[in-house]
């Protein structure tokens, strides 16, 4: 008796364009990410047009921002708190959705997750991936590309990357799942280097998902 394996359940936070969700629901699709579905995108920004790309696929959205959500307000002038506020329900909207995740993939996220928002997926057994734009270590944190081409320029690297991690309170020093690595050298100019970026993310972001997916318990 062949059993039906059970589809597995992605949450993707985004905060932009959407070219690396775009990616996942299309992977999705043509089944490159086997028995896998999107079943909830959420974003910090009310304008990102990864919104539309998932209304579009007929996935479901949701905003949730610190200022527009009243952190800001209900702990004034104390930031950390409002975050910490944020996060807390964030993780709650993460691990009280119906159908239940069973990975989380930052894709383009542009908030950086407090500790108690890392311990509560982990304690929900939740993992969490992350596209960044850099090789292990070498530029964490944002505008990775344009340090990299600056690094370029000044002589200090030939080759920058892409990563997909694992994520932990330590900003971009997760456990790496799929690293590729581009060079500098072959580019002509900063845009050369972002596009090249981008084509191999959406690559890549399919690869770490399967692999994520396919370490699952
Ligand atoms: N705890 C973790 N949080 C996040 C991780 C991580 O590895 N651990 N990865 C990032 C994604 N990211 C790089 O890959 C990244 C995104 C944003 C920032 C950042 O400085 N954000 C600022 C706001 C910037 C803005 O709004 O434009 C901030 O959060 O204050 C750094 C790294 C996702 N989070
Ligand atoms: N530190 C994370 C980071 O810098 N991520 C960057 O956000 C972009 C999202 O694009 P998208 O919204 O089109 O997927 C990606 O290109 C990636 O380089």
């Amino acid at each position: 008796m062949t059993t039906m394996k059970r589809e597995h359940n992605i949450l993707v936070l985004i905060s932009g364009n959407g070219t690396n969700l775009q990616a996942l629901i299309d992977a999705c699709a043509a089944g490159t990410i086997p028995h896998a579905k999107i079943v909830k995108v959420i974003s910090n920004k009310k304008d990102a047009y990864g919104l539309t790309r998932a209304k579009d696929a007929g996935i479901e959205t949701t905003y949730h921002n610190l200022i527009a959500g009243g952190y800001t307000k209900k702990y004034p002038g104390d930031r950390e708190k409002a975050r910490e506020g944020y996060d807390v329900d964030l993780a709650k909207l993460i691990t009280t959705n119906e159908p239940k995740p069973d990975l989380v993939v930052c894709a383009g996220w542009m908030h950086i997750l407090s500790p108690s928002f890392v311990d509560a997926l982990q304690a929900a057994r939740l993992p969490i991936i992350n596209l960044h734009p850099a090789l292990p270590g070498q530029f964490d944190g944002a505008n990775a590309i344009q340090r990299a081409w600056t690094a370029y320029k000044d002589g200090q690297i030939t080759k920058t990357g892409v990563m997909i991690h694992y994520v932990i309170s330590e900003v971009d020093r997760g456990q790496p799942i799929v690293t590729e690595e581009i060079s500098c050298e072959e580019c002509a100019d900063e845009d050369a280097l972002e596009a090249k970026i981008h084509a191999v993310e959406w690559r890549i972001i399919v690869q770490g998902a399967v692999k994520a997916l396919s370490s699952l318990p």
